[in-house]
C-alpha cells in the first residue's frame, strides 16, 4: 500500500499538466524518462505480484463507533467459511467439507497454513473425501469468473462485444417435468398438487438422497463458486439466496440475475434463507425413487433448498428461486407475478404478464420508459418490486434496429447463452439457431440505460396480458372487463408454433395458468383472487394483447410487427386507448379499438386480415373450444369472497 503512494503526481502547477517529454536528447546517452519511476520489483513474479492490488471493502463498516469491537478481518473469513462449510454438509457423514477460500491454482495459501477448525479426531467412518480440502470461490467478480470460464470450461468464448459466451451443454432449456417439490404435512395442504400443478411430488427422504448424491459431487472437486446475493427490491421482503454451483457460468449468471450485495451487505450476510446446490454436470441415478430421467431439479420448502442434478441450463436457477417466491411471498399477503413492468415518467407502472417468448422482455424494456424489470416481481401493499437484479433476453433474430437496449447490454459482464459466432471477428450470428432456438442474454439490470434503481413502482395502472396467437384469431388489443382479466389470467393462453420439424403446420395451443403454472406453487385461483383484489383497489385496466399472428395462422399469416405492438403499447401507457371507440367481437366477446395512431385500422380486426373467412370461423371456433376445454378444471372453484365474481369470471369466456 505504502508503496504506492510513491506513484502520487508531483505537487504544483505541474499536477495538471501531462509529463513533459524531452524530445532533445544527447548523442550516445542511455535514454532516461526521468518523469516515471523504475518498477519495483528484481523478478517477473514480482511484477506481477505489483499487478494485483489488495481490493479493500469501499463501503465503511456499520457500528465501528463505541463500545462495540468489529470482528477482524479473519474472524469474519472465518464465520463465512464455516457457514458454507455447513451448507456443504453431508446429513449422514462428517459435518462439513474442509473449505479454503481462493483459487485452487494460486498456491499463496498451502494446506499448513490453513486453520484446523474444521479437524476432527479421524475414526472408522471418516471417508477420503473428509481428507480433502475444497477451494471456495466466494462472490467473485465478473473479471474473476471470465477468467475462469476461459481457462476451465469448454465453449467459454469472449465475443466481439465483450460478452461471455458460453454452452450449456446438452439442455438448453428448461425441464419442467423433471421438477419436484417435497410433498410433507406443512406442504400437502399448502401447495396445489394432482391435475395441471407444476408440483410433481418427491418425499423428503428421496430428497436427501439427491441432496447427498449433489454435495458428494460438489464436495469432490477442487472449486466450488459460492454466491451470496438477495432477491426482491422491496427492503421489507428481501430474501438472502445462496448458490453453489461447479461452473463459472452459473456463478456468473447468477451474480447477473439476482441482486448484488454491497460489500458491506455481504460482510453482514449471515445465514440465507435459502439455498441451491447446482451439481448440474451431475446426473441423478435413475435407480432413486421417482426419478424418471437423469434430470431432477428438486425443492424442499422446509429445508429451504433446492438441488438440481442432470441439467446445467442456468435458466433452470432463476426459475426455481422464482417457485420459491410463489410460495413465500403470498404468505405474507404479496402477490408474486410472472411479469415484466415499467413506468413512465409520470409514474404510471405497467404489468406485462405472459408466457415464455411472448414479449415481456422485449416490451417492458422501452427506450421511452423507466425499467422496473423484465420477469419476476411482487405487488404489494406499497407497490411493485422486482424481485431480481438482471434481465433474461431471447436473443434470436436479435437487431440493433429493432431492439437497440437489449442489443447494447451485450457487452462485458453479460452471459451469452447457446449462441453461435464468427471464429475469428467472434462476431455473433443472432439469427443462427445451430445450437438452439433459445438462445440468451442475461446481463445486470443496470445494463439498459433507463433502469429504474431500486427496480420498484407504485401501484400499477395498466395490466397487459400477452398472448403469442400462433392461430391469428386473437385481435391485436382488447380492453377487458375485470372479470375478463381474470379469465384470461386463469386461462393463461399462449400458441407455441411448431417451428423447427419439418412440415408441422398445427399451432399448438398452450394453457399455463397466471402466465406462469410452471412457477406458481399455490392453486392459480390464490393467485387470481389477489390479483382482482389488488387490481380493484388500485383501479387498474386490464389489456390482452396478440403478439403473434394476424392474416392467417402460422405457415400463411405473419407476426404482427413488433413497431406495431410497440403502438398499441404506447397507447394503452399515454391512456389514450382507454378514450378511443370500440366494438365487441363474435365469440370471445372482447371490446377492440377502432384507431390506434401509427397502426393500420385494418389489422385491429382480425377477421379483416383474413382472406378466407370461413377459415377464420372454423379457426376461431377450433381456439374457443380449447379455452373451454381448459377452463372446466376451474369451474369448481371459488375466486375472492363472494361467490360473485366466479360467477362473472366464468361468463367472461368464449360464447359459442
Ligand atoms: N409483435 C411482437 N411483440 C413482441 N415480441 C415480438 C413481436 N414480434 C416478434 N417478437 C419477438 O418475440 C420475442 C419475444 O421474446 P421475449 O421478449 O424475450 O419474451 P418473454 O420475455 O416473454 O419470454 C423476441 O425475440 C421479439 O423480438
Ligand atoms: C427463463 C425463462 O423466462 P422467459 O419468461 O423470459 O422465457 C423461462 O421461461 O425459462
Ligand atoms: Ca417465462
Ligand atoms: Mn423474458
Amino acid at each position: 500500500m505504502a508503496e504506492n503512494e510513491e506513484f502520487s503526481f508531483e505537487t504544483g502547477a505541474a499536477q495538471s499538466e501531462l509529463p513533459k517529454i524531452e524530445t532533445q536528447k544527447k548523442q550516445n546517452e542511455i535514454c532516461h524518462d526521468d518523469s516515471s519511476h523504475p518498477v519495483k520489483a528484481q523478478t517477473i513474479d514480482e511484477l506481477h505480484s505489483l499487478q494485483k492490488k489488495k481490493s479493500s471493502p469501499t463501503t465503511p463498516i456499520k457500528g465501528t463507533q463505541g463500545s462495540f469491537t468489529p470482528i477482524s478481518d479473519e474472524q469474519r473469513h472465518k464465520q463465512q467459511l464455516q457457514s458454507i462449510s455447513a451448507s456443504l454438509a453431508s446429513l449422514t457423514r462428517e459435518t462439513g467439507p474442509k473449505l479454503v477460500k481462493g483459487d485452487p491454482t494460486r498456491k499463496t495459501q498451502t494446506t499448513k497454513d490453513i486453520p484446523h477448525d474444521h479437524h476432527f479426531a479421524p475414526t472408522i467412518n471418516v471417508s477420503d473425501s473428509s481428507l480433502k480440502f475444497t477451494h471456495v470461490l466466494y462472490n467473485l467478480s465478473p473479471a474473476e469468473l471470465y477468467e475462469q470460464a476461459i481457462k476451465y470450461e469448454k465453449g467459454s468464448f469472449i465475443t466481439e462485444t465483450g460478452a461471455l459466451a458460453t454452452l450449456s451443454g446438452a439442455k438448453t432449456g428448461r425441464s419442467p417435468r423433471d421438477k419436484r417439490v417435497v410433498k410433507d404435512e406443512t406442504t400437502a395442504d399448502e401447495l396445489w398438487w394432482g391435475k395441471g400443478s407444476p408440483n410433481i411430488e418427491m418425499d423428503a427422504e428421496t430428497f436427501l438422497v439427491n441432496r447427498e448424491r449433489a454435495v458428494d459431487y460438489l464436495n469432490s472437486l477442487d472449486k466450488v463458486f459460492v454466491n451470496d446475493q438477495f432477491l426482491n427490491w422491496d427492503p421489507e421482503n428481501r430474501i438472502k439466496v445462496r448458490i453453489v454451483s461447479a461452473r463459472a457460468y452459473h456463478s456468473l449468471f447468477m451474480h447477473n440475475m439476482c441482486i448484488r450485495p454491497t460489500p458491506e451487505e455481504l460482510e453482514n450476510f449471515g445465514t440465507p434463507d435459502f439455498t441451491i446446490y447446482n451439481a448440474g454436470q451431475f446426473p441423478c441415478n435413475r435407480y432413486t425413487h421417482y426419478m424418471t430421467s437423469s434430470t431432477s431439479i428438486d425443492l424442499n420448502l422446509s429445508r429451504k433448498e433446492m438441488v438440481i442434478l442432470g441439467t446445467q441450463y442456468a435458466g433452470e436457477m432463476k426459475k426455481g428461486l422464482f417457485g420459491v417466491m410463489h410460495y413465500l411471498m403470498p404468505k405474507r399477503e404479496i402477490l408474486s407475478l410472472h411479469s415484466g413492468s415499467n413506468m413512465g415518467k409520470d409514474g404510471d407502472v405497467a404489468l406485462f404478464f405472459g408466457l415464455s417468448g411472448t414479449g415481456k422482455t422485449t416490451l417492458s424494456t422501452d427506450h421511452n420508459r423507466y425499467l422496473i424489470g423484465d420477469d419476476e416481481h411482487c405487488w404489494s401493499d406499497s407497490g411493485v418490486s422486482n424481485i431480481e437484479g438482471g434481465c433474461y433476453a431471447k436473443c434470436i433474430d436479435l437487431s440493433r434496429e429493432k431492439e437497440p437496449d437489449i442489443w447494447n447490454a451485450i457487452k462485458f459482464g453479460t452471459v451469452l447463452e447457446n449462441v453461435v459466432f464468427d471464429e475469428h471477428t467472434r462476431e455473433v450470428d443472432y439469427t443462427d439457431k445451430s445450437v438452439t432456438e433459445n438462445t440468451r442474454a442475461s446481463y445486470p439490470i443496470e445494463y439498459i440505460p433507463n433502469a429504474k434503481i431500486p427496480c420498484v413502482g407504485p401501484h400499477p395502472k395498466n395490466v397487459v396480458l400477452l398472448a403469442c396467437d400462433a392461430f391469428g384469431v386473437l385481435p391485436p388489443v382488447s380492453k377487458l372487463s375485470l372479470a375478463q382479466t381474470m379469465y384470461h389470467f386463469i386461462s393463461g393462453y399462449t400458441a407455441l408454433v411448431a417451428g423447427t420439424e419439418e412440415g408441422v403446420k398445427e399451432p399448438q395451443a398452450t394453457f399455463s395458468a397466471c402466465f406462469g403454472a410452471a412457477f406458481i406453487m399455490l392453486h392459480p385461483t390464490k393467485y387470481a383472487a389477489m390479483l382482482a383484489e389488488k387490481m380493484q383497489k388500485h383501479g387498474a385496466t386490464g389489456w390482452l394483447v396478440n403478439t403473434g399472428w394476424s392474416g392467417g395462422r402460422y405457415g400463411s399469416g405473419n407476426r404482427i410487427k413488433l413497431p406495431y405492438t410497440r403502438k398499441i403499447i404506447d397507447a394503452i401507457h399515454s391512456g389514450s386507448l382507454l378514450e378511443a371507440n370500440y366494438k365487441k367481437t363474435e365469440v370471445f366477446g372482447l371490446d377492440i379499438p377502432t384507431e390506434i395512431e401509427g397502426v393500420p385500422s385494418e389489422i385491429l380486426d382480425p377477421v379483416n386480415t383474413w382472406s378466407d373467412k370461413d377459415a377464420y370461423n372454423d379457426t376461431l371456433l377450433k381456439l374457443a373450444g380449447l379455452f373451454k376445454n381448459n377452463f372446466e378444471t376451474f369451474t369448481n372453484y371459488q375466486i375472492g369472497q363472494g361467490n360473485e365474481l366466479t360467477q362473472e369470471i366464468l361468463a367472461a369466456g368464449p360464447n359459442f
